[in-house]
């Protein structure tokens, strides 16, 4: 008998097999060659190969270097391939097959798992937006007349969308505060985190067919923890009228981590009640019983928590602004991705960025390494989340780190 195995996991292992993420690693013997992989406790098990060994008939979608193929083959596939998963990584009769296929975590370099088609960003947290009306347009209503009929949005940029871990140089641009005569330019004063999940596409849609609410779960793989860093100088003066546009598109950080959608089955939830009644696209009573996901976000700041935004307070569902974003008949392409929107509770320790946390600058937080308004040069951000697991089991997403290294 062999001694410990990687597979023998401690009792409530957050990455145990009710969890089973999904990335794409390298290692330092071959680094040019990108494997999927699956995280079981601190290993990630070579998917490809271990499909191969034990003959499975996945072995052509799993032996890849990116998760696109697997995103594209559908529910059907998404599912039979997490149940061989489950069995590799549980049975006794294939650990010997398997465990020379472990690789540590700490042996290996993660890279981004997918490739990114389209990049959305939604705005569905009501105290997010709240506070950013609050601050950003001081003389109108909070929320926009819009805000509780149709999940707000905008495009974002795909090919700046990057792997946790991958620095994030402070980005340059024109600013002007109200009492400037000018603008002017340089490297922002002002940047700061959004806390968000994203959720990744795999089966595409037709152009010219709208995805009904009730199609979810054929559609969207699985989610992600991202960070959708931004300038709140360059965003305050470029985004009249037309939205976001540089004061966000120069990096978003995501997790190297895919969570299925089938391991968070005991974290769905109820979204908040409703205000006003919702168009028949947006409105579904399973929508509204569950729809929602238990998550419980922590961000840090050079080690120390500033914030813990519960997902559970998002006003929108991830169903409703997949609904939303198709129901004008565009369509889904396999790597798509949108992200919920900033992740923001009604407490002030729950909202889910600095711009919030510190009401545009006015109130700077005391961190053990000094005051912080906006982010610093050198500091390194970290987002984690877990949610409830089936039968009392936690179920931890994989983390976003990024650390802002000096303007170009
Ligand atoms: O209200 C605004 O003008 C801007 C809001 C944002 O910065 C939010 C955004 O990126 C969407 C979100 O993350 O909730
Ligand atoms: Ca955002
Ligand atoms: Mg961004």
């Amino acid at each position: 008998m062999s001694e410990h195995s990687p597979l023998d996991l401690a009792e409530g292992d957050p990455f145990g097999p009710h969890n089973l993420p999904y990335g794409v690693f390298s290692t330092a013997d071959e680094p040019g060659r990108r494997r999927l992989g699956v995280r079981i406790g601190g290993h990630v098990l070579d998917a490809g190969a271990a499909a191969h060994a034990l003959g499975s008939p996945y072995a052509t979608l799993l032996a890849q270097p990116s998760l696109n193929p697997l995103l594209a083959a559908g529910r059907t596939a998404w599912r039979d391939v997490r149940r061989a998963l489950t069995a590799w990584v549980t049975v006794p009769a294939h650990r010997a097959d398997i465990e020379p296929l472990l690789h540590p975590l700490d042996a290996v370099t993660l890279h981004l798992p997918y490739e990114v088609a389209d990049y959305v960003d939604f705005y569905a947290s009501e105290h997010h937006a709240t506070n950013v009306g609050r601050i950003f347009r001081p003389d109108g209503d909070a929320l926009t007349p819009n805000w509780k009929h149709l999940p707000i949005g905008y495009h974002g940029r795909a090919g700046t969308v990057v792997v946790s871990g991958t620095d994030v140089v402070r980005p340059s641009g024109q600013r002007k505060a109200p009492t400037d005569p000018a603008p002017v330019f340089g490297p922002s004063i002002k940047l700061d985190i959004e806390a968000e999940v994203g959720f990744l596409v795999g089966t595409p849609s037709e152009l010219g067919k709208p995805v009904p609410l009730a199609d979810f779960r054929e559609h969207v793989f699985g989610l992600t923890l991202l960070n959708d860093w931004s300038a709140r100088d360059i965003q305050a003066w470029e985004y009249v009228p037309l939205g976001p546009f540089l004061g966000k598109s120069f990096q978003t950080s995501v997790s190297a981590w895919v969570t299925p959608l089938e391991a968070l089955d005991a974290a769905r939830t109820a979204p908040p009640a409703r205000d006003f009644p919702l168009l028949p696209y947006l409105d579904d009573a399973a929508e509204e019983e569950q729809g929602g996901f238990d998550l419980r976000i922590s961000v840090e700041i050079n080690g120390e928590v500033v914030a813990e935004p519960p997902f559970s307070s998002m006003y929108w569902t991830a169903a409703q602004q997949l609904a939303h974003m198709t129901v004008n008949g565009a369509s889904l392409r396999t790597g798509d991705l949108y992200g919920s929107g900033t992740v923001s509770g009604p407490e002030v320790d729950q909202r889910g960025s600095l711009l919030e946390l510190t009401w545009n600058g006015r109130d700077a937080l005391e961190l053990a390494g000094g005051k912080r308004t906006f982010l610093e040069d050198g500091d390194e951000v970290v987002l984690t989340a877990w949610a409830p697991g089936p039968d009392g089991t936690r179920v931890t997403l994989g983390e976003v780190r990024g650390r802002i290294v000096p303007s170009a």
